[in-house]
């Protein structure tokens, strides 16, 4: 595996099967959520990926796939060469986690006692467990926190807890998880810092998920964007705007599995599942023209215009939602 693909998605899917029960119904029906629902790409070691989409997107999902803690339904997967669902035991020595909505520190204990109950886990040697703690400490601004238990840390101080507990062992790559949810300006700022520091000086990988797009512009050349469980964007921050702005889509159902429809004046086809297939066009122009094309030239059976709507995603998000 070459350094460009240091984490890798190769077409990858998770279907979840729900049992719901329908309105009127007693007997519960089985239904499938396509939570992620084949996306392809590739993060270069030492890259500072932003990962962004509304809720219920498939963001969590994918960092659960890559942690291990989710089996893909579909696809290939690797990190650092490794099978994430097949190896965990082996991946976790490589990776650091940071979930902002929850904590991985015992509750009780002082951050201290915490990071000691850690060492032990990931048996890290004491040089090196003493040379990463003290560097978190300085850089995150830990110092005199130690001895606090957990319960009684503010939520920035518990986050930066947090951050130094993820990266005792060294990881090569780190997921954060909405890190600045709920943090106060000051608290904000001292987590970006550090994250910028800890990406250039060790060359750290980090995926970072996040509703603020300030995180993004200061942390990530890159951002990709999912929504509905497939990767609409991937790009530099700058070109989303453009990219949600521009197009709309014509999704049609022919008659039979086709391969894409091609020469229609206007549009372009983008992606095709089975006898379903997609095609962009720019947002200002009607789909008319286009539905008639498609009609003259193929056996369509259903179609729909699906609006942009990574573009309000974005709009909200830029809006400070
Ligand atoms: N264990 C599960 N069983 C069934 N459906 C699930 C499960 N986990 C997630 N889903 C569904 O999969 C979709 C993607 O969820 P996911 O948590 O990955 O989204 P997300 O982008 O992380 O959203 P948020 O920003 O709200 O955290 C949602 O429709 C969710 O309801």
């Amino acid at each position: 595996m070459t350094d460009d693909g240091f984490i890798v998605l190769e077409d990858v899917e998770k279907v979840f099967q729900v049992r719901r029960r329908a309105r009127g119904r007693l007997r519960r029906e089985r239904h499938e959520v396509r939570a992620v629902d084949g996306i392809s790409c590739a993060v270069a070691r030492g890259e500072m990926v932003g990962y962004i989409g509304p809720n219920g997107a498939g963001k969590s999902t994918t960092i659960k796939m890559l942690t291990g803690i989710l089996t893909p339904s579909g696809g290939r997967l690797r990190v650092a060469g490794i099978d994430p669902s097949r190896q965990r035991a082996r991946l976790a020595r490589r990776i650091g986690v940071v979930f902002g909505q929850r904590t991985t520190l015992w509750w009780d204990l002082p951050l201290r006692d915490s990071y000691a109950l850690m060492r032990r886990m990931y048996r890290v040697p004491e040089a090196r467990f003493r040379a990463n703690l003290d560097r978190c400490v300085e850089l995150l601004d830990l110092g005199g926190l130690l001895e606090v238990p957990v319960r009684q840390l503010s939520l920035g101080q518990r986050m930066r807890g947090d951050i130094t507990a993820a990266l005792l062992h060294d990881p090569e790559v780190l997921y954060l998880d909405e890190p600045t949810i709920g943090l106060d300006v000051v608290s904000k700022a001292t987590v970006r810092r550090f994250l910028r520091e800890l990406n250039a000086s060790l060359g750290t990988t980090v995926l970072l998920t996040t509703h603020d797009l300030t995180d993004i512009e200061q942390l990530c050349e890159r951002v990709m964007v999912i929504d509905h469980g497939r990767l609409m964007y991937d790009g530099a921050l700058g070109g989303l705007h453009e990219v949600g702005e521009s197009e709309r889509t014509l999704v049609v159902d022919l008659e039979r599995e086709l391969p894409p429809i091609e020469g229609i004046e206007g549009a372009r086809t983008v992606r095709t599942r089975g006898p379903r297939q997609w095609l962009a066009f720019p947002a200002s122009a009607s789909a008319a023209p286009i539905v008639s094309q498609v009609a003259d030239g193929y056996p369509l059976v259903d179609l729909s215009v699906r609006e942009p709507d990574i573009e309000d995603v974005i709009a909200r998000m830029y809006s400070g939602l």
